[in-house]
């Protein structure tokens, strides 16, 4: 009876923090003192190099590179900084729609960067680097845009969780997902493995983790992690320039009602019930009686 208080008491705390964190976008994760999180960063600070960009298009669909190509696009200290900031910046943008994923120089990202990674190898900052990076990769993935990874090359390790933290998956011929983990005696830390089983379920998330399977474009096909295939074998044109044809038929229209989709979405994927019931009552109050609604009833439109 008490184990069953304290487990409901534990629910109740966790769904009042995701609920906070979904309405606020951010925080909600953070568990260490403001003097420790602040000596956290100056650690990652101290491992430079390589950069994330982003740019935002007119389009409403926005491009954001892992680039540090002379490492594979391994993510250092200073790109775990930047990863942060860029997402506040896509979190405040309201006229976003859609946001592309990608690596520089034709290939994805090569998990962290194993100097930096020698360097913070104690529990305590492998814990820290792990709340950093779950944390931005939470509010990545809820951000109200329709989001794609672009896997050219590879995605390894923490570059595998990477594409985890976007709504769908794009691959060109040659590309692979691998969770390296195990070869380097660990799990998932970026919240990669809950993403995998919500995105493959529990079965083959288990065969890619516990066997470090590499995922091709047929294999990944299958099992539902590569939502489809980009590059010669689909038509002309780059990578790039496919993957936003592509996303382009979910982000076609108005910006509040594709936002609104990917809001009630999330709130679906991620709360109770009841609670995304009322986040639901809430996001279709901000676009009934709004202008697409509006101008859908006065075209009395017909849906053949
Ligand atoms: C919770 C997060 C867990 C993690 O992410 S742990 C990290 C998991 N990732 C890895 O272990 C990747 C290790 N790297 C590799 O397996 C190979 O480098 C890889 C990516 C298959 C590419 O192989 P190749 O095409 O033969 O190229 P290469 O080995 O010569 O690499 C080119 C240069 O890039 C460097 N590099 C690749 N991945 C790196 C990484 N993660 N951290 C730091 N440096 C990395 C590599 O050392 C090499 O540098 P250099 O030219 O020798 O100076």
């Amino acid at each position: 009876m008490a184990l069953f208080a304290a487990s409901r008491n534990t629910m109740n705390k966790t769904s009042h923090a995701v609920f906070k964190f979904l309405r606020h976008g951010r925080g909600a994760c953070s568990s260490t003192s403001p003097s420790s999180e602040s000596e956290f960063r100056e650690k990652l600070r101290a491992f430079p190099g390589g950069s994330i960009d982003l740019v935002k298009r007119e389009s409403g669909i926005a491009v954001l590179t892992v680039n540090n190509p002379a490492r594979m696009n391994a993510f250092s200290g200073g790109m775990m900084l930047e990863l942060e900031e860029r997402i506040t910046e896509l979190e405040a943008w309201s006229e976003g729609k859609g946001l592309i994923l990608q690596g520089a120089a034709g290939t994805f990202c090569s998990g962290s960067d194993l100097n930096a990674v020698r360097a913070i190898s104690n529990p305590q900052d492998g814990m820290k680097m792990c709340l950093f990076m779950q944390n931005s990769l939470t509010r990545l993935l809820r951000l109200p845009l329709i989001s794609v990874a672009l896997v050219e090359g590879m995605a390894l390790g923490g570059g595998a969780e990477l594409t985890t933290a976007c709504d769908f998956r794009l691959m060109t011929a040659g590309g692979v997902i691998q969770f390296v983990h195990k070869h380097m005696g660990l799990v998932p830390g970026w919240g990669g493995a809950a993403r995998l089983v919500r995105i493959v379920g529990s079965q083959d998330a288990l065969k890619l983790l516990a066997g470090a399977k590499k995922v091709d474009l047929d294999f990944g096909k299958q099992i539902g992690l590569v939502d489809d295939v980009l590059g010669p074998l689909a038509g002309e044109g780059t990578a790039l320039q496919e993957a936003e044809q592509w996303l382009n038929q979910f982000t076609k229209g108005p910006a509040a009602v594709i936002r609104a989709a990917k809001r009630v979405v999330v709130s679906g994927r991620e709360l109770p019930l009841v609670e995304a019931l009322r986040t639901e009552r809430d996001v279709f109050g901000t676009v009934w009686g709004g202008p697409a609604n509006l101008e859908a009833l006065a075209r009395k439109s017909k849906h053949k």
